[in-house]
């Protein structure tokens, strides 16, 4: 295969500056996310550094040699930002200058300007350097990421393993003379161009899609979330309570349903105001999450309704936890006595079967039957 280097350099050019403004297009349909503005800026950087570092031989040698350099130094920390903001940093901007800064104030000195294999060592050692930054970023963050992230580590650190061979491999050979050289083989200049091409559309790609999964999560996240309470909502609760019910009978393990409503809530709300409710209503989802056990699923279903579905659980044990949540409730401090209290309806896989639909019609029977008998209460379906 033969790398022709004029070609890659047109394609290169080419293609980045496209990836680049669809890259844009993505940021400002995207919310402005601001990882997909510095890749974007990352790209069309790339671009422009390339079309600066092919004007050598045109009696402007600085122009590519340092303002060329000083582009592309800048380009490689805007992939780091990048994948620092992705992992949810701020940008660091004596750290996005550094490359840059270094580059052309070594550019003053003549002994570095004119020696290439020196440029070539220190270009590299800057690349290697984002380039390490960027995977060190992904990496310490791997927890937190929830996404996809190892093709945009592996890439990465694969590109910092290509700059560090140039470090030791390439001795430097002036454009012009790579130019001529393409024609008989392929140069490391070549294989070089080639290489942060496929790694630029690699991590555009990458990325972007880990930008995705990040936003398909969140929206997930908040369909299933009640915003007021923090807990599942019903959609939530029905299918975590379908998935935990199938595994119930697979084990052939009981399973009960708690059917929770706040008393008097509309007289709270009245007397208390909207916020009393409000609190009312977190507090409540807080003693009972506190009172479940991992495995158990709860949600709120209603306005001032919650279910609680308990896996492993016998007639004993969930009227166990029923009563456990009612006292705990009604024993927080409120505007007046008696204020918070909560009737639950429960209903056991013995009479219902595993069936969720079922199971919640009759906690609901059972609540009817706990609210009409004063409320403050919990009461266990029975099928007069
Ligand atoms: N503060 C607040 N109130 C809510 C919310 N959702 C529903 N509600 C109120 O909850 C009240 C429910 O009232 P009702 O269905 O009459 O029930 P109740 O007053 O608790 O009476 P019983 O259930 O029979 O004890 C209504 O006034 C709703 O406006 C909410 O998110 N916040």
């Amino acid at each position: 295969m033969q790398l022709n280097i004029p070609t890659l350099m047109l394609v290169d050019i080419y293609i980045l500056a496209l990836v680049g403004i669809l890259m844009l297009h993505a940021w400002r349909r995207g919310r402005r996310e601001p990882t997909l503005g510095y890749l974007a800026a990352m790209l069309l950087l790339g671009a422009l550094g390339t079309v600066l570092g092919s004007l050598r031989g045109i009696g402007m040698d600085y122009v590519p040699l340092v303002i060329g350099n000083v582009v592309l130094q800048l380009c490689g920390a805007m992939n780091w930002t990048a994948m620092r903001v992705f992992a949810g940093r701020q940008p660091h901007l004596p750290g996005i200058c550094a490359g840059a800064v270094i580059w052309a104030l070594l550019c003053l000195n003549p002994a570095f300007y004119e020696s290439l294999t020196v440029r070539v060592a220190l270009s590299s050692i800057v690349t290697v350097s984002y380039a390490g930054l960027s995977a060190f970023e992904l990496w310490r963050s791997r927890k937190s990421l929830e996404v996809a992230y190892v093709p945009a580590l592996v890439l990465t650190i694969f590109h910092m393993g290509f700059y560090c061979v140039r470090i030791v491999v390439d001795r430097g050979m002036p454009f012009e003379q790579a130019l001529v050289s393409s024609g008989q083989g392929t140069s490391f200049f070549s294989l070089l161009v080639f290489e942060t091409l496929l790694y630029a559309i690699g991590i555009a790609f990458v990325t972007l899609a880990m930008v995705k999964e990040r936003a398909e999560l969140k929206f997930r996240a908040a369909a299933y979330c009640d915003p007021l309470t923090g807990v599942g909502n019903r959609r939530a609760f029905m299918s975590s309570g379908e998935y935990l019910l199938a595994s119930c009978e697979h084990r052939q393990e009981p399973a009960a349903l708690l059917l929770c409503d706040l008393d008097y809530f509309k007289r709270l709300n009245d007397n208390f105001g909207h916020a009393a409710g409000d609190e009312a209503l977190v507090a409540f989802s807080r003693v009972a999450v506190s009172s479940m056990r991992k495995q158990d699923v709860f949600g709120r279903i209603g306005g001032e309704e919650f279910a609680c579905l308990l896996a492993d659980a016998d007639d004993e044990a969930a009227a166990q936890v029923a009563e456990r949540i009612r006292r705990e409730f009604a024993d927080l401090p409120a505007q007046e006595p008696g204020l918070l209290s909560v009737s639950i309806g429960i209903a056991g896989t013995r009479e219902a079967g595993y069936d969720l639909f079922r199971l919640l019609s009759l906690a609901d029977e059972a609540l009817y039957a706990a609210k009409d008998k004063g409320r403050n209460r919990i009461q266990r379906y029975t099928a007069d």
